[in-house]
């Protein structure tokens, strides 16, 4: 989505009501009992003749963190705010808790959103900023104080927020998604502007908070770093579904992608192994990096003619690369020329 196209989609969730309903919001950090997940059936989308989100399928367990992945464009922030009942879909429908968002009494305390960080009153402090919130929401002030806590803004909770950085406007964006302690949270890209130190705090956070039952449904473009945090993935691209499984799954296709072996005797080893649809190159420091022949095998071989060996390591396929070559067809905007993704081995 461009920066435009963010602006005039941006809207502010339905107000809830205030009445005595509102004001059951724990403020405890409770577990979140009876939180029945998302559910997503046929969700589609048009604008226009652009079909942007088309029969969408899915559902977001209680008690783990899924991560929704796409490329840019892929469709990720218009099916979440279908979700959020801020775009009405062209067809199909989401349930949160087994009920459209809009049929909540208490929205803000069912499902908790961080849809775009910063959309606040600039000139107003952050605690200021979560305590109108609250107000509005019948929430206790104290639970202002505790997500101030949770989220590391105690020190600038009085400082205004237009002096923020992108950082600190993700994490006060995250502290009103805890506001009203929800059983299900709905997180677009928080990881957006974070240092190393925050993507390890939210990486932690998310995991706690589906630890305590919550549903923790955060959308990335980043697989590498969504496979650390998330115990699901929901992958999409130009709005169809593409893969809906385990990271521990996705993990294993990824694959093995060549095996490094350490020998004295790289030359009469790579002798043995040699035939049809094996490669071996030889590395910079006289390793060998096979492919086509699992460690197994090699193993075997070198064990049968008394080869030693120092290392044999299965090197995995990157998953930025697994995600990649995945979403391949699906990219928007293709760059003309694609460089190796660096590192992200699993
Ligand atoms: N209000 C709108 N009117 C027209 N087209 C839109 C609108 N909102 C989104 N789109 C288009 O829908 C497609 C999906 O956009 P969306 O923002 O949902 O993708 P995304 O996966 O969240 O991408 P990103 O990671 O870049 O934010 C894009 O092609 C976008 O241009």
């Amino acid at each position: 989505m461009t920066s435009t196209q963010r602006t005039a989609a941006r809207g502010s969730l339905p107000a809830p009501p205030t009445g005595p309903e509102a004001s059951a919001a724990t403020t405890t950090g409770s577990t979140a009992a009876g939180s029945a997940g998302i559910e997503a059936v046929g969700l589609t989308k048009r604008y226009g003749d652009k079909t942007v989100v088309h029969d969408l399928s899915f559902t977001v367990r209680p008690g783990t963190v899924t991560g929704f992945l796409g490329p840019n464009g892929a469709g990720k922030s218009t099916t979440m705010r279908m979700i959020l009942g801020l775009d009405a879909p062209t067809r199909g429908r989401a349930v949160v808790g087994g009920r459209p968002y809009r049929a909540h009494g208490a929205p803000l305390t069912e499902v908790g959103a961080l849809l775009e960080a910063k959309s606040v009153h600039p000139g107003r402090s952050a605690r200021n900023h979560l305590l109108a919130l609250a107000h509005t929401h019948g929430i206790p002030a104290s639970r202002v104080d505790t997500v101030i806590e949770l989220t590391g803004l105690t020190e600038v909770a009085r400082h205004r927020v237009k002096g923020f950085s992108l950082g600190m406007g993700q994490r006060l964006g995250i502290a009103a998604a805890l506001l009203g302690d929800p059983a299900t949270l709905v997180l677009d890209e928080p990881v957006n502007g974070l240092d190393p130190e925050g993507v390890l705090w939210i990486r932690t956070l998310l995991k706690s908070l589906a630890a305590e039952g919550r549903t923790v449904l955060v959308s990335s473009h980043l697989m590498s770093e969504t496979a650390l945090t998330a115990d699901h993935l929901v992958i999409i691209g130009r709005g169809r579904l593409l893969a809906d499984t385990t990271v521990e799954e996705f993990v294993r296709h990824a694959g093995t992608a060549s095996v490094r072996v350490v020998t004295p005797e790289p030359g009469t080893l790579a002798e043995l192994l040699a035939g049809p649809g094996v490669e071996i190159a030889p590395g910079a420091r006289g390793e060998l990096d096979v492919r086509g022949a699992d460690s197994t095998r090699i193993g075997t071989t070198a064990a049968e003619h008394g080869i030693p060996l120092y290392e044999l390591t299965p090197v995995r396929a990157s998953l930025e690369q697994a995600f990649m070559d995945l979403t391949r067809d699906a990219v928007e905007y293709q760059a003309r020329t694609s460089a190796a993704p660096e590192g992200a081995a699993a």
